[in-house]
């Protein structure tokens, strides 16, 4: 089946979706809805699973949460680990006086080998996991293949303690059951399943199991982000309200997952089809102009709206209240010359009178890395003000650090800056979103990434100050 745009390879929802080339689209039309280029990068380069960690003290009922978030998200790839199978196989001294060994200190754990394998997992390697034996206190010679996935889960009573795995988690769970219930499952498990008995059991809780509770796992609740309290009845919407965050997640491009600050405007076909028209390098100079502008506007109206706002009531022409809201008072734009000053007509169109101040930079020598400041020309009270820093291109980021870091110079706190951008590289958000991860980075689309030998977003548009300013 072909159309003159191209070849058509996916109806999704009556929706004809055309490819040129000829290449695959994934067809979920959740997708569709979200940003298309960095969903084509992710689908063809290297994605991040999203880490889950579940934390409790022992037989809280970790495994049984985890399963139930395994089940609740079977249509995605997920793969489980225990931190029990990272526990050190005991050596033959240990072993001859076993009731003395406490397996609920951290140092039981190959701690290195767990990091080892979740930053395997985060690369999208598979690994090998270690299997324990519970009886024998020993490792296996086998091990289990465990598969690159979407979500991985760690569960594990030290999790949330050991400061080198919680850096990896982008969830991390508490699961918060009764001492009690912990201690009458934990003698039920471990007499029926792990042959002991009940008086050594008892033993080794008093002796060890509790302390290390107190000292290691409690604390570590102060971590989490989600507490499920959980016990006699399983909290089935704890588990709903974590299942539906992590299926927005995955839905969202990788790079909103990593940083809270980067914000992707929602895209729709209206705003793919202008994106069409300005990235098509046949469009003429005049439709470039046109739809970058309806593009930058649509920018700009959604960097406001990140900006604060108090409440409002007005009364309508019916005589009755309307409860509002006003908008935020004391703003101005920065626009980095010369692209960025094609967004100044945007942000005037949108806020009456607002004050535009600009800023120069340009590479030092031969250094694409380096920005100097050429000139700048700021309202002389910005440092009251919310910033709103423009450029249709964010790239290798240099240029928008610059600029961030004059603007701050001027005595703008970090939290009070919008950077607003038509087309980011993922190059220039990890600058940007890292490097000031208080600033919002706004964008209408991300694309695959920077040209080596021309510094251009690929696929970009070209140079845009040519495009927008030249004949
Ligand atoms: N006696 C003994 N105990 C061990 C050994 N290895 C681990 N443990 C115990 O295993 C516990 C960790 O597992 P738990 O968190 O209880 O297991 P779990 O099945 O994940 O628990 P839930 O899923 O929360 O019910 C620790 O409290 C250790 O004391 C061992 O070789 N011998
Ligand atoms: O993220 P970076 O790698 O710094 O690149 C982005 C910068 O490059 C472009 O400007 P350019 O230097 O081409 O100047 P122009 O605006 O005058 O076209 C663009 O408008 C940005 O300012
Ligand atoms: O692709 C690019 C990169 C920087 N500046 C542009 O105008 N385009």
């Amino acid at each position: 089946m072909t159309s003159s745009a191209g070849k058509i390879v996916e109806t999704v929802n009556g929706l004809h979706i055309t490819c040129p080339n000829g290449g695959s689209i994934e067809s979920d039309s959740d997708e569709l809805k979200g940003s298309r280029s960095s969903r084509q990068r992710s689908t063809r380069g290297r994605t991040q699973p999203f880490f889950i960690g579940v934390a409790g003290g022992t037989a809280s009922g970790k495994t049984t949460v985890c399963d139930k978030i395994m089940q609740r998200l079977h249509d995605q790839c997920v793969v489980m680990l225990s931190q029990d199978s990272f526990y050190r196989g005991l050596t033959p001294e240990e072993l001859a006086d076993v009731a003395s060994y406490n397996f609920d200190h951290p140092d039981s754990i190959d701690n290195t080998a767990v990091v080892s394998c979740l930053d395997d997992l985060k690369n999208m390697r598979a690994v090998d996991v270690p299997i324990y034996d519970f009886t024998s206190h020993q490792r296996s010679t086998e091990v289990r293949r465990v598969e690159p996935a979407d979500v991985v889960i760690i569960e594990g009573i030290l999790v949330l303690h050991i400061e080198e795995i919680r850096s990896l988690l982008n969830m991390k769970i508490f699961v918060d059951t009764d001492d009690d219930l912990r201690l009458a499952r934990r003698i039920q498990r471990d007499v029926a399943m792990r042959g002991r008995d009940i008086a050594g059991v008892i033993d080794q809780y008093t002796k060890f199991v509790k302390p290390a509770f107190d000292t290691f796992v409690a604390p570590s609740r102060k971590h989490a982000d989600i507490i499920i309290p959980w016990g006699r009845m399983e909290n089935e919407v704890a588990i709903d309200l974590i299942t539906e965050h992590i299926k927005m997640k995955l839905r969202q491009p990788e790079l909103q997952r990593l940083y809270h600050n980067l914000e992707v405007i929602p895209s729709n076909f209206q705003i793919r089809g202008m994106h069409t028209l300005i990235r098509d390098r046949t469009t003429s100079k005049a439709d470039f102009v046109f739809y970058a502008d309806r593009l930058l506007r649509l920018v700009v109206e959604h960097g406001l709206g990140h900006l604060p706002f108090t409440e409002k009531c007005v009364v309508t022409g019916t005589g009755h209240p309307y409860i509002g809201v006003d908008f935020a008072k004391k703003l101005c734009g920065v626009s980095i010359i010369r692209s960025g000053e094609s967004m100044e007509n945007a942000l005037r169109a949108c806020c009456k009178g607002i004050k535009i101040g600009k800023i120069l930079v340009h590479r030092v020598g031969d250094h694409v890395m380096e920005k100097e400041l050429i000139y700048e020309k700021l309202p002389a009270d910005i440092a009251e003000r919310h910033v709103l820093v423009m450029d249709p291109i964010l790239a290798t980021g240099n240029s928008a650090i610059r600029a961030i870091q004059v603007v701050m110079s001027k005595g703008v706190d970090e939290g009070k800056i919008l950077f607003l951008s038509l087309i980011a590289a993922p190059e220039g958000i990890h600058m940007v979103c890292r490097k000031f991860p208080r600033v919002k980075v706004i964008t209408s689309e991300i694309d695959e990434g920077i040209d080596e030998s021309t510094f251009q977003v690929v696929p970009g548009v070209g140079e845009f100050g040519d495009l927008y300013f030249c004949d």
